[in-house]
């Protein structure tokens, strides 16, 4: 039980499952009142914590017509009975039927209900119960006013399953969208947690574990579930850890990183800095011959391939040592190399052992017509595309910024990769349906050179695990979940301005 539980934290539905499994629930007789209130009762618990009484006197609540609506009524009944003043808001007066009965139970308990949200601003706190997950078309009217409203005033606020307005899938604000302090998202991780557009509405994000039964999880989503996001047990379980006692370098995998350029000389040090912090057994950077010294300077551990240039200072070809792919068990290849070194992609392309395409690899793959390039390549490729890098990849996917891990997904389907797709929370998709979704990030992260670090961090991961091909989504998920927890503990000790990606490489083994 324990352990499922532990799995169910992992899970993230969109709102079409939540409502199945919550009707499984209901259909094997769990009463629906009972489930609301379980679930609230924990959001009130949660609320008392967060804002004791000893702080906080006076809390507004904002109460929708359905049972999102409902749950904030448990909330307001439960303050109310443990001595805060609460003052109720319900602009929508047809409530559906045990919304209305736990309003009805509210008044008669004496709390006041008022006609405008104005009369509200007294408040300290207040709890957003408007609307869930059964909000599916744009806010209209007097609705948007008070939502507008509420997000000028500055006393926290908690929303209750979502912040109000936002889509439960996409995270799209439809019309205007709560901005809250903190979401208490019930019961299982919904997708607009994990969805760029969301995050500043969302605030501080928590899961009220109300204990849904992981067997109706497993009935509805499959098991594992398709959409889950990668959590520090997880990425515990899929390191390399622990080696064994008896080993060499080559079983520990051998990585060539093929990067650089004279222009763009630093990120060939940066993915060789990413791919040591992952702990690989033997490193080979193939980069342009005037780099070498540099190169062996920073990384002496590194096997450097010189190779011969370009008038621009491109990778002109690839010498022989580099250029029989058979002695790497993995080949990442792009940071720095301009569009110059276009005939090294089309070259990389056809090796027969997992590639990392990244940077100016995939700008190049973008004009070679990626998907028919990629459905052709003989083993697996990652895809590690910034928005930018995937529009340009994946032209035939309309706004993917719009709903990232549909477009991710998609773009993995096309192409039959596995499609790392950066942003403030990293969706990763691997043709086989399943997705990765990196919960937490830092915006000290948005710097040159921090992608070139994670370039050689999931090169350098992916070559030590290279005998469990069909696992290589987790293993690339698990490199994103260590590069972003390696930049949240940096930017906690040095602020999110002291985060170079030199810095970031240094503190990977800081992580675990
Ligand atoms: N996760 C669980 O298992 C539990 C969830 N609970 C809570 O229930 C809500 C979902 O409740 P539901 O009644 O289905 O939907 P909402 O409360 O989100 O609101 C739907 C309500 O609003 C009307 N409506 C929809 N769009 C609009 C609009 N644009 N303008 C005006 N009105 C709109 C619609 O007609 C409905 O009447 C979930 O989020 C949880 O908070 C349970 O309480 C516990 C278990
Ligand atoms: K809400």
């Amino acid at each position: 039980m324990v352990k499922e539980r532990e799995q169910l934290e992992s899970v993230v539905v969109n709102a079409l499952q939540m409502r199945q499994i919550e009707d499984r629930i209901f259909a094997a007789s769990m009463p629906v009142a009972a489930l609301m209130e379980k679930a609230a009762i924990l959001c009130a618990n949660r609320i008392q914590q967060l804002y004791p009484l000893s702080q906080i006197s006076r809390v507004g609540v904002l109460v929708g017509p359905g049972h999102n609506g409902g749950d904030a009524l448990v909330v307001a009944r439960e303050l109310h009975l443990q001595g805060y003043q609460v003052n109720v808001y319900c602009p929508i007066h047809k409530l559906k039927d045990l919304t209305a009965k736990h309003a009805q139970y509210a008044q008669n308990l004496g709390i006041p209900f008022y006609e405008t949200l104005e009369q509200l601003y007294k408040c300290e706190l207040f709890i957003d119960g408007l609307f869930g997950f059964g909000l599916t078309r744009p806010l209209t009217g007097e609705i948007v006013e008070d939502i507008e409203l509420l997000n000028q005033w500055s006393q926290p606020v908690v929303s209750i399953d979502i912040p109000s307005g936002l889509h439960t899938d996409t995270g799209e604000v439809l019309g205007v969208a709560v901005r809250a302090t903190y979401s208490l998202c019930l019961g299982l991780w919904k997708w607009a947690y994990f969805q760029d557009q969301a995050l500043e509405y969302i605030g501080s994000a928590e899961r009220i574990d109300f204990g849904v039964p992981a067997k109706d999880a497993w009935a509805v989503l499959g098991q594992p579930a398709p959409v889950q996001k990668m959590t520090l047990t997880l990425a515990q379980r899929f390191l390399p850890l622990p080696r064994p006692l008896v080993t060499h370098k080559y079983k520990q995998g051998h990585l060539l990183v093929i990067c650089g350029s004279y222009r763009y000389a630093g990120g060939a040090i940066l993915t060789g800095l990413g791919a040591r912090g992952s702990g690989v057994g033997m490193l080979s950077i193939a980069a342009p011959k005037s780099l070498k010294p540099m190169l062996v300077n920073h990384l002496p551990e590194a096997l450097i391939i010189d190779c011969p240039e370009t008038e621009s200072g491109a990778i002109a070809e690839l010498p022989n040592l580099a250029s029989d792919f058979n002695n790497y068990s993995v080949i990442a290849c792009g940071p720095g190399l301009t569009s110059d070194a276009k005939s090294i992609v089309e070259t990389v392309l056809q090796a027969e052992c997992p590639l990392i395409l990244d940077a100016d690899g995939l700008n190049i793959l973008a004009q070679l017509d990626s998907i028919s390039r990629l459905r052709k390549r003989p083993a697996a490729t990652v895809l590690t595309p910034h928005l930018g890098e995937f529009k340009r990849l994946f032209p035939e996917i309309d706004n993917p910024h719009s709903d990232r891990i549909k477009a991710v997904v998609e773009a993995s389907r096309l192409s039959g990769a596995i499609i790392l797709f950066k942003g403030a929370r990293t969706a990763i998709a691997a043709p086989n349906g399943c997705v990765w979704l990196i919960p937490e990030s830092t915006p000290a992260l948005a710097r040159g050179g921090s992608g070139d670090v994670l370039t050689g961090l999931i090169g350098g991961l992916m070559a030590q695990q290279v005998t469990c091909l069909a696992a290589i989504e987790k293993t690339v998920a698990t490199a994103a979940w260590w590069h972003a927890q390696a930049g949240i503990v940096a930017a906690g000790e040095r602020t999110e301005l002291g985060v170079d990606a030199f810095t970031l490489s240094q503190y990977l083994c800081k992580v675990f």
